[in-house]
């Protein structure tokens, strides 16, 4: 399955009939949403692990600066994302 088939970005109006469809949309992009979320915690997971065993700090507050900067465009929510984002980097996945 990829982005195209689920794409509904057809003409025409969003009709009754085809929230069905849209619905299905949604259901994909969760669970792509959800793969990548994991992905990324995983990912950041390893460079903390590997950044504190050569003696690192615990946070990076420049590159955390940088991932709120990203999601900004989201306003309050963004911050809220980024910062779960974060939060699942530290460990907290699976807790
Ligand atoms: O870039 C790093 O050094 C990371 O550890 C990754 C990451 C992130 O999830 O983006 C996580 C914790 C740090 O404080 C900064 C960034």
């Amino acid at each position: 399955m990829n982005a195209q088939a689920h794409s509904t970005d057809s003409p025409g109006p969003t009709t009754t009939e085809n929230i069905d469809e849209l619905r299905k949309e949604i259901d994909w992009l969760d669970s792509e949403i959800l793969r990548l979320v994991k992905r990324r915690a995983e990912v950041s997971q390893t460079i903390g692990r590997v950044r504190m065993a050569a003696g690192g700090p615990r946070i990076v507050y420049n590159r955390e600066m940088d991932v709120l900067a990203r999601y900004r465009e989201l306003g309050p929510e963004g911050r809220q994302l980024a910062m779960a984002l974060l939060n699942l980097g530290r460990g907290r996945l699976g807790r």
